[in-house]
């Protein structure tokens, strides 16, 4: 049996760290949107007991090279583009974590088509090992709702559990009860480690412009530099503003703390974060631990006319995407060859 899905990005449209964790992880207090800049996962069982993974650039590894000003043959090129195939791959290893977690015998082969870049905060690879997780729950006819695929989730990363559809209400702390609460929301708010989620009543889509520049970030080294505040800044305001529909309240209570280590790792993104502001979208920030960032537009023909804007500007260059908000969990199609 063969499946197929399209892993979405995210952003981060609140992040506040109120505190490092006896385990080296740190509490967060985040508001995640699913977005669709998607990549493409077609995943196959096969009698072998293995993981298979093939994974290449959509369109083309020359094209996104090209959008990024840099030469695709280039060591910068390989750094940046390079997409593991092995266990490195979040696919590979959630996978590997599945069979071993339900002693499946038989192996995946599994194709990965990238839209979304690496080491740029907005859970691309995170969101491919969830998808993969779901296309194995459906091709070994497992409830969406069994338990043991967001503690596999969990176990390959922090940002993977929000790319699962979200267990039955009774299972999410403190739900809401009030009839807002949808096992596939488009956000949701996410405590803990990330993997405590709660889903968010988001009225009407957002729309966005996100610009990724030709350098990544790793989560680990941002996390590593940040200053913990002393007295962090709950999301409880941003949540009504976003419950509100309230975009300009949006604009004062939007924050992100590993902006600042990030910067200082990469002063560049500085240039990035004054293009969008001055295309006219705004609010504008980091996402998660960058190094992407993204401006929210008013409406989706707003957020074309600013795309164009930055695309001319050459000056700046990145790979610019308008986009707007959708359901983080997968909808899988059975692929009938
Ligand atoms: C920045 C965010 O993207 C916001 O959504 C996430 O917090 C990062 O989630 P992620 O990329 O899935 O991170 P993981 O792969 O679990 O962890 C990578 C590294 O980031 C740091 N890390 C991550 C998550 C967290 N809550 N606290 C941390 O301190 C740890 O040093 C860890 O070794
Ligand atoms: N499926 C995957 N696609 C692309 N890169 C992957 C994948 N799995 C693992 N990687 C490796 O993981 C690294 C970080 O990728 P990832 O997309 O998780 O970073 P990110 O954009 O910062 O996301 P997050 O916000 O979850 O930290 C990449 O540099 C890459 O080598």
């Amino acid at each position: 049996m063969k499946v197929r899905t399209s892993p979405p990005a995210k952003l981060n449209l609140f992040l506040e760290i109120p505190a490092k964790r006896e385990d080296g992880f740190h509490e967060i207090d985040t508001v995640m949107t699913a977005i669709d800049l998607c990549d493409e996962l077609s995943v196959e069982s096969i009698e072998e007991p293995v993981v298979e993974l093939s994974a290449h650039w959509l369109p083309s590894l020359e094209t996104i090279a090209s959008e990024l000003a840099i030469d695709p043959q280039s060591a910068e090129a390989k750094q940046l583009l390079a997409i593991p195939e092995d266990g490195r791959n979040l696919v590979v290893a959630a996978l590997q974590a599945f069979r071993k977690r339900f002693q499946i015998e038989s192996g995946f082969r599994v194709e990965l088509g990238k839209r979304i870049p690496a080491g740029a905060g907005m859970g691309g690879a995170s969101s491919d090992a969830a998808h993969a997780i779901s296309c194995a729950a459906q091709i070994h006819q497992f409830s969406s709702d069994h338990d043991g695929l967001h503690e596999i989730a969990a176990s390959i990363g922090s940002d993977v559990p929000f790319f699962l559809p979200l267990p039955p209400v009774s299972q999410i702390a403190s739900a809401s009860t009030n009839g807002e609460t949808t096992r596939r929301p488009r956000a949701c708010h996410a405590s803990g480690r990330g993997e405590i989620l709660q889903p968010v009543d988001m009225r009407t889509d957002l729309f966005f412009v996100v610009g990724y520049p030709p350098a990544s970030l790793a989560t680990k080294d941002v996390y590593g530099r940040l200053r913990v505040p002393a007295e962090p800044i709950s999301s409880k305001g941003f949540l009504a503003s976003l419950r509100a529909n309230s975009l300009e309240d949006l604009t004062s209570l939007m924050i992100n703390r590993l902006s600042e280590p990030a910067l200082e790792i990469r002063p560049e993104l500085s240039e990035l974060l004054e293009s969008l502001w001055k295309s006219g979208l705004q609010p504008c920030q980091l996402t998660g631990s960058g190094s992407a960032c993204f401006g929210i537009a008013r409406d989706a023909e707003f957020a074309q006319t600013a795309l164009k804007q930055l695309r001319a500007n050459q000056s700046v260059p990145a790979l610019w995407r308008a986009t707007r908000s959708v359901a983080a969990a997968a909808t899988i199609e059975i692929d009938p060859s």
